[in-house]
């Protein structure tokens, strides 16, 4: 059954325009390239048509008289690549006495097969610019230019600071940008984890049966630099030290960030087990802002993880990951804790905290778990006994993921991620931190939090460098996803969004063949939870009965229970949902892969939160989705930056024909000061906002009303709908008829 015929109720669609539009579907198939930055030519055509653009380029440095040497990092370069560098007997010598080690599970596929040759070729530095360039990757050093500098001669960098501050002249920007530019190898095929990085058999051979063929732009960028480690030679006689490093990566949405992650992540957890056999502790924490993302982060972990032993584990309520102290005082707590666990023994990762010997103070993990995925709260009252003590520490972890990491360091949430930070006391930690979107205040605030952890647990090593921060950077930072269309409504009043949104839904008119339209499944996003639940309400009845009626249409917000949450998800991906009615809560990472458009029923508060909720759409490289922003005369003042985000994408499309964004509208619009920006982003646009509910007169205003018919008539109508649909259910055998053909089949193939 095509959902979009049905909720057309009666219109009758042509045929033509049907296929012509489905074909254009996200949800209609696999993505062919998951790639956004294809080819060399096509970047020329944009540089060319974007002329003077005022906007940073991810590629302005190319062709650059770099004085600086790209390849002082030893991952960067041919001269010190190590592969090279280490001799092929020695890495044998290597492997053969590594052979009696084992990994807990499926140790044929998980060992360094003594066979395996790895690839010792080494891409020459034109190359590899060439390719970073095409595809639209720039990676950067964000140390101290002395660090950078001091790092290449091994030199100290007290004394290059000192030296500097008396004679060297500083950069200038421009050569300080092209000063901490480099061009590492990307990685141009997924066989290369395998050939070049030595990732475990059977990893690469899951990624392969997850459907991965072609690397994204941001594993191409990110893999070589977090997998480093993996390729080097580890003998007593090699020239090289292992040199892992912090990472920043700014990479559109639907991108695959999560598996630029989870690869190295569970690459590393399996050489873990090979070289400590038995060994069980929590080695990695990712941190997700919402359980949403936490689940769905694990899901896809587990599927990458099958048959290697690496286990993957949601923090859950109630959930021990350190041994508490067995005083009389922790008893309670632990009895609570323990009954109000009831899904750890299933998972069967978290030992039984009554077996463990009391009054003993240990520092051993109770969770059995390789990876932890978590949000940030729950970690954190995990930590800290649900905050009744101080956050004990997490010595065992060495890698922390920051996925959407600039609303985890966002004041919202930022003492969490800290405490979750600094609770991770191993010197050898390293940081990795993601997100569509990163404000240079972030980058400042990861700078700035690396040195004074640094300070406190007095790491240091023999040059006093420190280990390099690198930020890769995938297309036009900070913007919107380009494979997908934008439209821009301006709608007056709440009354005409309301109607515009029943358009969307229901397009009596013949829609332009070039014209962007809304088919289910979408998203809708509004500004609060009750907005959300009273649009829910409003259109629970304009799904006609025979297309599923109001099952098709749910709302999801933090005060559901999280079983609903849950459910809500599932129903959505099966396909037995085609509408969600959603706040903020949903914007970032969730991945529904077909998704076909986004409806900014309420302006979105920021320009970050604008990317992110349309980059619900447009996943993997699909085209063909859709987001629809309304916006009404409250919200002229703050619609300034979408536009000009729409506008720029748009640009960087290439569109031609008309624009969602018009240059006379984006001069009409009035500029927000900081401020009001800090203030919108804040409390929303103040005329929706939840506290506007009180007149200062105490009688209530119904901003959560949405509605253009009375209290009365909506009650009357929806009884008599309801009614309706309730008799033609119980007449129908099923609420679906199946019809052959067109049928739309759920949102994940
Ligand atoms: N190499 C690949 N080839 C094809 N599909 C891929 C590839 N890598 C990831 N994907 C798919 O792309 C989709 C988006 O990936 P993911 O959720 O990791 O994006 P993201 O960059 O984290 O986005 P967001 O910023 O919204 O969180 C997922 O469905 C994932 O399975």
């Amino acid at each position: 059954m095509d959902a979009f015929k049905l909720l057309t109720r009666s219109t009758k669609l042509k045929p033509t325009a049907a296929s012509s539009n489905s074909h254009r579907l996200p949800s209609a198939g696999k993505a062919e390239n998951p790639q956004l930055f294809r080819s060399a030519q096509d970047l020329e055509t944009k540089k060319r048509k974007r002329g003077s653009d005022e906007h940073e380029d991810s590629d302005g440095n190319e062709g650059s008289d770099n004085e600086f040497d790209a390849t002082q990092l030893a991952l960067f370069g041919a001269k010190s690549a190590p592969v090279k560098n280490a001799s092929l007997k020695e890495s044998k010598k290597l492997r053969k006495s590594n052979k009696n080690q084992s990994v807990e599970e499926d140790n044929a596929q998980n060992e360094p097969d003594s066979d395996h040759e790895v690839s010792t070729a080494v891409m020459e530095e034109s190359e590899r610019r060439s390719i970073l360039k095409a595809h639209r990757i720039k990676v950067s050093d964000l140390r101290d230019l002395e660090e950078i500098q001091a790092a290449k001669t091994g030199d100290d960098v007290e004394k290059k600071k000192k030296r500097k501050k008396k004679k060297e002249p500083t950069l200038s920007k421009k050569k300080q940008k092209e000063a901490r530019q480099l061009y590492p190898e990307p990685l141009v095929s997924f066989q290369e984890l395998r050939n070049k990085y030595r990732v475990s058999r059977r990893l690469t051979a899951n990624i392969g049966e997850q459907g991965f063929s072609v690397p994204t732009e941001v594993q191409m960028g990110s893999l070589p630099l977090l997998l480093w480690n993996s390729a080097i030679d580890k003998t007593p006689s090699s020239p090289k030290e292992s040199q892992e490093l912090d990472l920043l990566v700014v990479a559109p949405t639907g991108s695959g960030k999560t598996l630029a992650f989870l690869i190295p992540l569970i690459n590393n957890m399996v050489q873990h087990h090979r070289q400590n056999p038995g060994q069980r502790e929590i080695c990695s924490v990712i941190v997700a802002p919402t359980k949403e993302l936490v689940g769905q982060i694990v899901n896809e972990g587990r599927k990458l993880a099958v048959g290697t032993g690496v286990t993957i584990t949601a923090m859950r309520k109630g959930m021990q990951v350190m041994d508490l102290i067995h005083d009389e005082e922790n008893l309670l707590e632990e009895k609570s804790s323990s009954e109000s666990d009831p899904g750890s023994s299933s998972d069967n990762e978290t030992e039984d905290a009554k077996s463990k010997s009391k009054g003993k103070k240990t520092n051993t993990t109770v969770t059995k778990s390789d990876i932890l995925v978590t949000t940030p709260l729950a970690l954190v009252n995990a930590l800290s006994a649900n905050k009744t003590k101080s956050v004990s520490p997490l010595p065992s972890v060495e890698h922390l993921v920051l996925d959407e990491a600039d609303v985890l360091l966002d004041p919202l949430f930022r003492e969490q991620t800290s405490a979750i930070w600094n609770a991770c006391t191993n010197p050898r930690l390293r940081i990795s931190l993601w997100s569509a979107t990163m404000g240079s205040n972030i980058e400042e605030l990861t700078k700035e939090t690396i040195k004074k952890r640094r300070e406190s647990l007095a790491i240091e090593n023999s040059q006093n460098t420190s280990t390099p921060l690198l930020r890769v950077v995938i297309g036009l930072k900070d913007s919107a996803v380009p494979n997908i269309k934008h439209k821009l409504v301006y709608a007056a009043t709440e009354q005409g969004k309301l109607l515009g949104l029943r358009q969307l839904l229901r397009p009596s008119a013949a829609v332009a063949p070039n014209e962007a339209r809304l088919r289910p499944p979408f998203l809708i996003f509004t500004q609060t939870i009750p907005r959300a639940v009273a649009l829910h309400s409003e259109l629970l009845y304009d799904i006609p009965p025979e297309a599923g009626g109001s099952s098709r249409i749910a709302v999801l917000h933090s005060d559901l229970s999280e079983t609903r949450r849950s459910d809500i998800m599932k129903g959505f991906r099966k396909g037995e949902i085609w509408i969600i009615i959603t706040t903020d809560l949903l914007a970032r990472g969730v991945d529904f892969r077909g998704i076909n458009g986004v409806v900014n029923y309420d302006i979105p508060t920021s320009s970050a939160a604008y990317v992110h909720r349309v980059g619900r759409t447009g996943r993997a490289g699909r085209e063909g989705g859709v987001a629809v922003t309304f916006y009404t005369k409250e919200d002229i003042p703050y619609v300034k930056s979408i536009a000009n985000l729409i506008h720029t994408s748009e640009k960087l499309q290439g569109t031609t024909g008309e624009k969602s964004v018009q240059k006379w509208l984006l001069d009409a619009l009035p500029d927000l000061s900081k401020k009001d920006k800090q203030e919108l982003k804040r409390h929303g646009v103040k005329a929706r906002a939840a506290s506007a509910k009180l007149r200062p007169d105490g009688k209530e205003i119904r901003t959560s009303r949405i509605s253009t018919k009375s209290g009365y008539d909506r009650k009357m109508e929806n009884k008599r709908k309801g009614t309706i649909t309730a008799n033609r259910q119980k007449s129908k055998a099923s609420t679906v008829p199946a019809e052959s053909g067109d049928e739309w089949e759920g949102i994940d193939e």
